[in-house]
């Protein structure tokens, strides 16, 4: 092409583009949403439009054979536009601002109809008269005969033949999702062409295109255009494994980021590999983040742990790093309390080994060891959330409790507080482990600490797999002195409901093993599903470090009208004064400035007015002790 380059024409499709649907198909599915063989239709037809797409039927073919099953009139076409305005792509909704401002230089090119696309584009602040699109012919009842064929759009090449008409001398840039939106460029008609793949994505396109993108934001960002994201969410990488909830998928896809979603978790090797281009990761207590894992892991900038745990993630290295770690606190508190509850009454009643024996034909009515939990003394260990909601439960149920906590606790309501383990094993009738899984408590209950334990005892561990000695509690399940065990949480578990469970502990009467479901109910990973993807993206958006295990805490304000520095160092003296004698070396004026530190971190947030030169992000990265630096606007 040669043209002026100065001027920038944007010529944009609308089907599957603008919007996230192929109209046409759109309109049929309302059209025949009564029709007896209505779907069938449907079906065929977005098999015409796909054909069309694709290249593998002309334009004007796939158009007059779709039409010719439409069988639909103006109210369906009303119906259509109040449709599509709710399915607007999220990066076309999200930079509004940038379609307004350079309404002027965009041309919707489409073999789409009119009397759809104006009321849609309208709604961005594009201009009607850019429009250049096809218009359906009606009767006097409103029912849509067919197309204008005087129209060029309706013919095949007519995007071509269209853009040659328009002579414009400027530098084009084509996106849209189709092989007609190619064949401009490909006609010389165009200088750039943009498979838009948010969307839909064809491999006969992509593989032609210049560049294939998965939001606006990325074709803003390359071409240094105003837009809504610093940085397009689409070019940052989710990783969420261990089938976490869908609600968080939906969170980040919402937003435009790059979601992959797996249900199982993975292990180191696969991990290493796995990791180099992920920037957030989203996990469960099955993932281990290791040192090695977080060596390869250069583009990551936060880990959120879809539960209470976060015994399986390397936090120091973490830390050293410049990784935010989040955690969902307390979603599933009260799901494992009312397991707890639930099992403790099962096995004090022996129903497991009754309720297996019925199955094999045995009827043993009897009171023998059964027992209600009413004036029995719970004891706990570890007096945290779980420990504090269980107090209260098992308070109602009319049972006694004693906790041991490493930390001084306020006991709850009449719970009595011992000083050490063995206090609570000699007096409890039902123990109940409820502390975290850090290194120090691996293997903290063994054979000793069964032999602390009253006879008959009912013994229970949803708490974490690797503190109680497997082998101990076999011994003392197998001699009698443990009555009953209730165990959520194993040393291994599989990393997959496809992987196989092994452990000694089954075939043992009174035994109740459960697949770590502890937190695992619909209310809990509903609530982690919402709340943890709610910290990740107050962070990567705005810099706040709110519920962050990791990382100094910081709740900021949101960002306007200026930019935003984040910088994580380490935190020795001087680090402050360094970066404000940058700031006043390159003249830049600061709105708000926020510190915290912690013993290994500080984090400063720095708001800043005027745009700012590569030289000066250099002079920042340059300071020694900086981890991690961000900017936000
Ligand atoms: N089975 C499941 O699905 C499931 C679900 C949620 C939580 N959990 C696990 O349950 C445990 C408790 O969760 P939480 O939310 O109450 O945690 P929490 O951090 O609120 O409480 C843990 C408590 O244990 C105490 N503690 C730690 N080590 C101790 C020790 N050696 N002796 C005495 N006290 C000790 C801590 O001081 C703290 O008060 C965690 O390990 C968590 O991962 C399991
Ligand atoms: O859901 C999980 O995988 C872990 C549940 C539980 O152990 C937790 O730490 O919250």
């Amino acid at each position: 092409m040669t043209a002026n380059k100065e001027k920038k024409i944007f010529i944009i499709d609308f089907d599957s583009t603008i919007t996230k649907v192929e109209g046409l198909d759109q309109l049929a599915a309302i059209a025949l949403a009564q029709s007896s063989d209505g779907e069938k239709i449907v079906q065929q037809i977005k098999e015409l439009t796909d054909a069309g797409m694709n290249g593998e039927l002309t334009l004007s073919e796939s158009l007059s054979k779709r039409m010719s099953l439409l069988n639909a009139n103006k109210k369906h076409v009303a119906a259509l536009v109040e449709f599509l305005l709710e399915n607007v792509s999220e990066s076309f909704e999200r930079n509004k601002k940038f379609l307004k401002e350079y309404a002027d230089q965009i041309l919707v090119v489409s073999s789409g109809f009119k009397d759809f696309i104006v009321p849609v584009i309208e709604h961005l602040g594009l201009k009607p008269e850019n429009v250049y699109a096809n218009t359906f012919t009606y009767n006097e009842n409103g029912d849509i005969t067919g197309v204008d064929n005087t129209n060029v759009l309706s013919q095949t090449g007519g995007k071509i033949k269209l853009v040659q008409s328009l002579n414009l001398d400027a530098h084009v840039s084509v996106i849209g999702d189709g092989f007609t939106d190619y064949e401009i460029k490909q006609n010389g008609l165009a200088d750039r062409f943009y498979a838009f793949v948010e969307n839909v994505e064809r491999q006969k396109v992509v593989d032609v295109a210049d560049f294939s993108i998965k939001s606006l934001d990325e074709f803003l960002f390359y071409n240094q255009l105003p837009r809504g994201q610093s940085y397009p969410k689409s070019l940052i990488k989710v990783l969420l494994l261990e089938n976490v909830h869908p609600a968080a998928v939906e969170a980040f896809e919402q937003q435009g980021f790059d979601v992959e979603f797996h249900k199982g978790a993975m292990d180191e090797d696969e991990l290493i590999e796995k990791i180099k281009d992920v920037s957030i990761i989203g996990i469960r207590s099955k993932t281990n983040i290791t040192k090695k894992v977080l060596e390869n892991a250069d583009k990551l900038l936060a880990i959120g742990a879809f539960c209470i745990g976060t015994n399986q993630i390397d936090i120091k290295t973490a830390t050293q790093k410049g990784i935010a770690v989040f955690n969902a606190p307390y979603s599933n508190t009260r799901s494992v309390v009312e397991l707890v509850i639930g099992e403790m009454i099962m096995l004090i009643r022996k129903v497991f080994p009754k309720s297996s024996g019925m199955h094999k034909g045995i009827w043993d009515k009897s009171a023998n060891h059964s027992f209600e939990v009413r004036g029995k003394k719970l004891g706990m260990i570890g007096y945290g959330h779980i420990g504090t909601q269980l107090s209260v439960i098992g308070e109602a149920l009319g049972m006694e409790i004693y906790f041991y906590d490493i930390v001084d606790k306020m006991p709850i309501g009449n719970a009595r507080k011992c000083r050490s383990m063995e206090e609570v094993f000699n007096v409890a009738d039902v123990v109940s482990l409820h502390i975290d899984g850090r290194k120090e408590n691996t293997n903290l209950i063994g054979e000793k600490e069964f032999s602390q334990m009253k006879d008959g005892v009912i013994f229970m561990n949803l708490a974490r797999g690797s503190v109680v000695e497997i082998p101990a509690l076999v011994k003392a399940l197998k001699s009698g002195k443990i009555h009953g065990a209730g165990v959520d949480v194993f040393p291994e578990e599989p990393k997959a409901n496809t992987d196989p469970f092994v452990s000694e502990l089954m075939g043992l009467e009174n035994v109740i093993l459960t697949p770590h479901i502890g937190g695992s109910t619909e209310e809990a990973q509903q609530g982690i599903g919402t709340y943890v993807p709610e910290r990740l993206l107050e962070y990567i958006n705005n810099g706040s470090t709110t519920g962050s295990v990791n990382f100094p805490e910081l709740t900021l304000p949101l960002l306007q009208n200026s930019h935003r520095l984040l910088h994580v160092h380490k935190n020795v003296p001087g680090i402050l004064a360094k970066l404000n004698s940058i700031f006043a070396k390159h003249n830049i004026n600061i709105t708000g400035q926020y510190l915290k530190t912690d013993e290994t971190l500080g984090y400063v947030i720095v708001d800043i007015e005027k745009s700012y030169s590569r030289e000066f992000v250099q002079d920042i990265k340059g300071i020694d002790e900086t981890i991690k630096f961000r900017m936000l606007f």
